[in-house]
């Protein structure tokens, strides 16, 4: 599956759960009751977890923890308003401007 299809499907289904504010069940609700900071902190935990798994030879757990990271991301931005399209938009002026520098410094 592309990136982008998967990020979009996480980000309407948590779109979904930020609106509904239904805490029982919901990880995402649940989580966004108890405040940006604690949604900051969880994304920092997932950092760390992913760095030490990064320095492991052991794969599996380095794409779980890049996908508990991702996703806590996904629920950081959701929060704030900012959708995983401004993000694309601005990787992709960035790639634009490096891709325009390479050139030039290779002519
Ligand atoms: N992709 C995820 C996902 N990845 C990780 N997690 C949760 O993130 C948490 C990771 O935190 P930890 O590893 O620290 O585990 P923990 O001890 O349970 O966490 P805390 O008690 O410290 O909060 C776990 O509870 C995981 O279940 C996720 N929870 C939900 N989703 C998806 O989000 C969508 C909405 O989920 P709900 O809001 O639960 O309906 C669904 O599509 C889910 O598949």
């Amino acid at each position: 599956m592309a990136i982008g299809e998967a990020l979009g499907r996480l980000e309407a289904v948590v779109h979904d759960r930020l609106a509904a504010g239904t805490v029982e069940a919901s990880y995402v609700a649940s989580l966004a009751a108890k405040g940006r900071g604690k949604i900051a902190q969880k994304f920092g935990e997932e950092a760390v977890e992913t760095l030490i798994a990064a320095m492991s030879e052991d794969d599996p757990a380095l794409i779980g923890e890049a996908s508990d990271l991702i996703f806590h991301l996904t629920v950081l931005l959701a929060e704030r308003g900012i959708a995983w399209a401004d993000v694309a938009a601005e990787i992709d002026r960035r790639h634009g401007t490096s891709g325009h520098a390479e050139k030039a410094s290779r002519s």
